[in-house]
């Protein structure tokens, strides 16, 4: 029964700011080992969409349930035991090593006083090793590439042992290497189970990693499904009010243009 609770739900769910709505009847389901893709131009309300499953912003309608409980009905350890987050980019002048900043994803379920022990550390330094970046524990943040902070920030999440991690636009800011590098660290992720709620605004990157999607404009929900279905000329056009055409490539995998 466990398997089969979605970790991520929403039903009815209308996000907003200061109880105005910008979208509504946004109904997810995520489950393990599943990378759901956000897809939408700039201010549809992606960013929205994960400050309310974070439970940072209430809804202005309908629900959200993290691995079957009411998002409601949880405090903030709770959530952050759920559902981790990995932002565009780490904002912070501090030159904290790679190690410091997964910590705190460590010490996430600890309280406010406790400091981070021998567990912690080696949740920590596991899941620098889970992303191939070990080496770099004791590297200041500051001095590392974009990529290199942004699987930092993807360790910090998995170093929580959240379920599901929600990302925005996880490689945004990288160069072509360093997002194909991330986004296989994603994919891996979710093969080894983690479901990943993601933001992107390249189609040809969702139709790599993602399973399912969502397309998200002022107009509200366009379409959400399975990613061939999901993905296509007409709904893409709609979205983005440009034409949009969908090939093959030699790879087997869609491409738009
Ligand atoms: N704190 C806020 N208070 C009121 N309105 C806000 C607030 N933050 C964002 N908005 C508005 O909500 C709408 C959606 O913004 P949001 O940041 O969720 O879009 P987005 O899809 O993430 O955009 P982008 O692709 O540019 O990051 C925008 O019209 C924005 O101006």
């Amino acid at each position: 029964m466990e398997r089969m609770t979605p970790l991520i739900e929403t039903r009815g769910l209308t996000i907003g700011h200061n109880r105005k709505p910008l979208i509504g009847g946004i109904d997810l389901r995520l489950c393990r080992g599943q990378v759901l893709c956000l897809l939408g131009p700039n201010g549809a309300g992606k960013t929205t969409l994960f400050r309310t499953l974070l439970g940072l912003i209430p809804p202005v309608g309908g629900e959200v349930a993290l691995l079957g409980q009411p998002l409601s009905a949880l405090s903030r350890t709770d959530i952050a035991r759920r559902l981790g987050h990995v932002p565009q980019a780490l904002a912070t002048p501090f030159a904290f090593s790679a190690l410091d900043i997964v910590l705190m994803g460590a010490s996430a379920r600890l309280g406010p006083f406790a400091r981070p022990g021998k567990p912690e550390r080696a949740r920590a330094m596991a899941a620098l090793a889970r992303l191939g970046i070990a080496d770099l524990a004791q590297a200041e943040i500051t001095r590392l590439s974009g990529g290199q902070r942004q699987l930092v920030l993807i360790a910090r999440a998995l170093a929580q042992d959240a379920a599901a991690i929600v990302m925005d636009e996880p490689t945004a800011s990288l160069d072509f290497a360093n997002r194909l590098q991330v986004a296989c660290a994603i994919r891996a992720l979710a093969d080894a189970g983690t479901a990943i709620v993601l933001s992107t605004h390249d189609p040809d990157q969702a139709a790599r990693l993602g399973d399912a999607a969502i397309l998200l404009n002022r107009d509200g929900v366009i379409a959400t499904g399975p990613i061939q279905e999901t993905l296509t000329e007409a709904r893409l056009t709609r979205l983005y009010r440009v034409p949009v055409t969908r090939s093959l490539g030699t790879d087997g995998r869609m491409h738009f243009h």
